[in-house]
């Protein structure tokens, strides 16, 4: 253990000191707790971590002047369409992208250290249940989705194949994930490949760069944003592990997109092919405060800029077309192959800026009494996932359908948007519509028939498929039924004809591998 003497010579590099201001007051287990924080605290790294969150601050808050002028929409050769490409070479991508899973060269990357502050909730958010029929948690329906694609991926190549799934956490959700993981069995997934590592701690800083004691015996520490994957994966040897199992690229996404298409074939196929190291997949942005990223050229290179920092204007702006000039909304699902993300790691994280977020940080004052600030008193610095995206040699961005791939949790029930029940829907109602596009038929409690879908809703595009989208219903209609269909029984629609084509069903209807097999017979 770090004695105390030389926890302070490391602090006093830091110009930090103050850090140990109450340790002669602490009980022998808080000074050790204490004294254990700090020593971790390498002091070149907190005096530059602190000199700069003091120099962000000096700077007026709000999107850097010149950044509009050095903006352009990505080159229309970077951005490939689900939607709006030719059935075939949807076919191929998707294809290609069955290839490398049924190769075993495919992982996914679970971003999980958050702490669901908008959500209000203190556990990890991926531990939610939005409400649905079957109580599925994100985890659960993200693991699911996994043994799916896995499934459909091994039937196309007759073999047995495995997605590996890395689930980066922070201090303040290993724990509780690792227990949620052990109660549920890993959801059927074999534990030697769930890999859980956690990602760094940053302390919070005060406006005159000291670092923010929050109790006397624990400094205001908060995870290093998304963008701490890549000091993670080295910290933990992470990209090693991907070699010994061969994986190539990865699929990186974050934790509270109810829609998530994990290791999504079509995604993956489509950048394999293209040769790309790096790729965001991307929704057309629904309105031009919307709070996602967009996807778009710095200086000529491509890269994210986030909603905070992108200004009104900005996001306003529309091209001749009459649609938003920078639409490709960011929805945090990146690929990446292995090589990059081992350059990045080895070369370029030291080169990636953190981004300042102005807080409240609750502290304890010069008496040691708590406060609760009540205006913001504090700095996080944080790095972005995407960030790295300028040090790709080969980048594309690929649009999805925001109905059927994106519908992010985010916020409290006292939220009108991206709330618990705004993505139960949009789940329920992506269900409504697969089971209508199989030929499903369902009845109310009296056995009489609903009415289908009101045709003044339909959106036809892609083929047959049906489009409902949530986005044109009136906030809160609920789909006409209740169905809910097991990620183990389909993963994006597909194979659901032999269940349902022509059968009736009452509402709530849950589709599970039960329900399926018995239907099936
Ligand atoms: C740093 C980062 O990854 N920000 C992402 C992320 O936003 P959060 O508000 O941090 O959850 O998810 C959004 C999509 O849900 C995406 O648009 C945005 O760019």
């Amino acid at each position: 253990m770090a004695s105390e003497p030389a926890v302070r010579a490391r602090l006093q590099r830091a110009g930090q000191e103050h850090l140990l201001r109450f340790c002669a007051e602490l009980a022998p287990g808080q000074r050790a707790a204490l004294l254990a924080e700090l020593g971790a605290l390498e002091p070149e790294a907190l005096r530059e971590h602190c000199r700069r969150a003091a120099a962000a601050c000096a700077h007026p808050p709000g999107p850097p002047p010149d950044l509009a002028a050095r903006l352009r929409p990505l080159p229309p050769e970077c951005v490939g369409s689900a939607s709006r490409c030719d059935p075939e070479t949807r076919l191929l991508w998707e294809e290609e992208g069955f290839r490398q899973i049924a190769l075993n060269k495919v992982a996914v990357l679970l971003l999980a250290g958050g702490q669901g502050t908008r959500l209000g909730v203190t556990y990890p958010k991926g531990m939610y249940q939005v409400g649905l029929p079957s109580q599925k948690s994100l985890y659960q329906l993200q693991a699911e989705r996994i043994q799916r694609v896995e499934q459909l991926a091994g039937e196309r190549h007759g073999t047995r194949c495995t997605i590996p799934w890395y689930i980066m956490t922070s201090e303040f959700t290993l724990g509780p994930t690792a227990t949620f993981f052990q109660e549920h069995d890993f959801f059927h997934r074999d534990p030697n490949n769930v890999i859980m590592f956690e990602q760094r701690m940053l302390p919070a800083v005060s406006f005159d760069g000291r670092a923010i004691l929050e109790q006397k015996d624990k400094v205001a520490m908060a995870p290093d944003g998304n963008g701490g994957l890549y000091c993670a994966l080295s910290d933990h040897q992470i990209l090693e592990d991907m070699e010994r199992r061969g994986v190539e690229f990865v699929h990186v996404y974050c934790v509270d997109n109810i829609l998530v298409r994990l290791a999504d074939p079509v995604f993956i196929g489509f950048c394999v092919l293209r040769g790309a190291d790096c790729g965001a997949k991307v929704v057309e942005k629904a309105y031009p405060e919307e709070p996602v990223g967009v996807v778009c050229q710095v200086d000529g290179v491509p890269q994210v800029v986030e909603y905070s920092e992108v200004s009104p204007e900005t996001a306003q702006l529309r091209g001749p077309d009459g649609h938003l000039l920078y639409s490709l909304g960011n929805i945090c699902n990146h690929f990446f192959t292995r090589g990059f993300l081992q350059m990045v790691s080895s070369e370029f994280e030291p080169l990636l800026k953190p981004h300042v977020a102005v807080k409240k940080v609750p502290y304890v004052d010069e008496e040691g009494n708590p406060v609760k600030p009540i205006k913001p008193n504090g700095i996080k610095m944080e790095k972005f996932v995407f960030d790295v995206f300028p040090f790709a040699k080969s980048f594309v961005a690929f649009e999805v359908s925001r109905e059927e791939e994106f519908s992010p949790l985010k916020n409290a029930a006292s939220d009108a948007r991206d709330n618990p029940a705004v993505t139960r829907r949009a789940l329920l109602m992506q269900h409504y519509r697969w089971a209508l596009q199989a030929g499903a038929h369902f009845l109310d409690a009296c056995g009489a028939r609903l009415p289908e879908l009101p045709r003044s809703l339909f959106r036809a595009s892609e083929g047959k498929d049906v489009r409902f989208p949530s986005s044109h219903l009136p906030d809160g209609t609920e789909p006409p039924a209740i169905c809910e269909i097991s990620p183990l029984v389909s993963y994006a629609g597909e194979g659901l004809e032999m269940y349902l084509q022509g059968r009736e069903f009452r509402s709530p209807f849950i589709l599970d591998e039960n329900q399926a097999r018995a239907l099936q017979a």
